[in-house]
């Protein structure tokens, strides 16, 4: 086991970025959506530097670099209500597992270890996706960016985790891709992991400051 892991009652993970690459099937429901408003597909490399916040800031960034300007709250509606219809007809099959993901789930499980998943997608959307990979019964616990009244990097969703298991702050273990996994592990007084491989938006996920990072989630168990 991973020393981080010593004391550690509850593990937190991170979704995108984290245990899956889901930028394919991302990018193809957000082009979608712009192609509905008449606008040009962004493509997945750009897509890749926007996710991490939501879906509405996701779509908020696709439409601001493909009209140059901020969009109007308008604009902003139709291409988010355009990019939650296209993603949840299809959230998934283009979207794979990282390596090691599955590996680090069961190997917890098998240790008797509860896990939680917070993710800022929407909740409507972890269901299918983590029945996709029949890992829907690995989690005891799962929250969305719409789950709560605040989202990560708030430290309201982690909080929530703790008292869902009532386990202390101290006894828990964030496991993310982002500044906004660490920030949010941080301010909750979890334990913080960090993996390299994910969406930080350009910026070495080792300078957030996470507790440790490992290059795969293997390396958990
Ligand atoms: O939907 C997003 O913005 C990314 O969600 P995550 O919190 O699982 O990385
Ligand atoms: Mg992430």
């Amino acid at each position: 086991m991973h020393p981080l892991l010593d004391g550690i009652r509850v593990v937190a993970f991170d979704l995108d970025g984290t245990l899956i690459d889901s930028v394919p099937d991302l990018a193809v429901a957000v082009d979608a959506a712009l192609v509905d408003l008449g606008l040009a597909p962004a493509g997945e490399v750009r897509v890749r530097a926007w996710v991490g916040n939501g879906s509405l800031k996701l779509m908020e960034r696709a439409l601001a670099d493909a009209l140059g300007s901020t969009p109007t709250s308008d604009w902003l509606e139709r291409g988010h209500q355009g990019f939650l219809g296209h993603y949840g007809r299809d959230p998934a099959s283009r979207t794979r597992l990282y390596p090691g993901a599955r590996e680090a789930l069961d190997g917890l499980r098998a240790r008797g270890l509860p896990l939680a998943l917070v993710t800022n997608k929407p909740f409507a959307f972890i269901a299918p996706i983590l029945e996709g990979f029949g890992l829907e019964k690995h989690f005891g616990l799962c929250l969305g960016g719409d789950s709560l009244p605040e989202k990560k990097p708030s430290p309201v969703p982690l909080l929530h985790v703790a008292s869902h298991f009532q386990v202390v702050p101290e006894a828990c273990l964030m496991v993310g891709d982002s500044r906004h996994d660490i920030a949010a592990g941080r301010r909750a007084g979890f334990r913080v992991l960090a993996v390299p491989y994910g969406y930080n938006h350009g910026e070495p996920v080792r300078d957030c400051g996470p507790d440790a990072v490992v290059e795969s989630l293997a390396e958990l168990v």
